[in-house]
């Protein structure tokens, strides 16, 4: 069965046409990703088009071995460096600090936060701008592990995982019940990393946020939740890549259980 299935691309087609005069920004942290960007830039671009909404990618990359800015600079000569916007570093930096990196250069009212691999599909993207303005949110996050019991819940899709081994699957659920249990923020996927948020109040988050590996995404939802700001889920269902590697190690994990203890001892 094709994971895409459940919820097609053009569903929400038209949405926002004429009503929505905001600029969404996304920020795409690449590390080797020749060969998923073209078409991640093409489906983002399609979508933001197709529902007549204002747009602009930030590419993160950090030196990427396999020549993923060359590619990134051809995309910008195509769609406008207005549209593509190229702040790479000097070195692997990590995923945390890529998006504070990035966030410094967003234009736009609203901030999605998304991998560039397509684990997170940007046919969702106007579930969670729909989500955001039927309730006036301040964050929408993907999740893969809904719960009922979520005050704000799009009901679109079941969501779910495709494509992980069992190792990974009971390390991503074991993470996000450690931190649920442990720190009870009231979100079913607090390792997920498909958010979509205003932008003063991602600006905020991160400003008191000090973790910048994988444990970034947990604590800002932690810390989000903490600060009263309102958090909506949609349904997603995360797809395994196809081209390249997860960059993720046992030293993110060690990290991810350090993370937990420090926030539930400080915040
Ligand atoms: N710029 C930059 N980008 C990076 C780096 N490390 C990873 N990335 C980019 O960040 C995205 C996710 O990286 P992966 O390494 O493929 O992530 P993953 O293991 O599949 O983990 C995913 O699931 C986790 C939860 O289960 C998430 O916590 C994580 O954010 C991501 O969505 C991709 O676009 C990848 O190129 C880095 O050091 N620097």
């Amino acid at each position: 069965m094709n994971p895409f299935e459940s919820a097609p691309a053009r569903t929400m087609q038209g949405q926002f046409t004429s009503a929505d005069t905001h600029k969404y920004s996304v920020i795409l942290p690449t590390y080797n990703e020749r060969k998923n960007l073209p078409v991640i830039v093409w489906l983002l671009a399609k979508t933001f088009q197709e529902n007549g909404l204002e747009w602009e990618i930030i590419v993160v990359d950090d030196a990427s071995p396999d020549g993923t800015l060359e590619i990134a600079k051809q995309l910008a000569t195509v769609y406008g460096e207005d549209k593509i916007v190229l702040k790479p570093r000097a070195g692997k930096l990590g995923l945390g600090t890529a998006y504070i990196h990035g966030l410094n250069f967003v234009t736009g009212d609203f901030v999605i936060i998304m991998d560039a691999d397509f684990s997170h599909h940007p046919k969702f993207i106007p579930q969670f701008i729909q989500l955001q303005k039927s309730h006036n949110l301040d964050i929408v996050t993907g999740t893969r592990y809904r719960l009922t019991s979520t005050p704000y819940l799009a009901e679109a899709t079941p969501g779910g995982v495709h494509g992980w081994d069992l190792k990974r699957k009971l390390v991503s659920r074991g993470a996000n019940f450690l931190a649920s249990t442990v720190l009870s923020p009231g979100v079913s996927d607090l390792t997920g990393s498909f958010r979509l948020y205003r932008r003063p109040v991602l600006q905020h988050i991160i400003s008191v946020t000090v973790s910048k590996g994988y444990v970034f995404q947990m604590e800002m939802m932690v810390r989000a939740r903490a600060l009263g700001y309102t958090v909506g889920e949609v349904p997603i269902t995360f797809v395994d890549r196809i081209f390249g590697e997860s960059k993720l190690g046992a030293d993110e994990i060690v990290s991810y259980g350090k993370g937990v203890w420090t926030l539930f001892t400080t915040v």
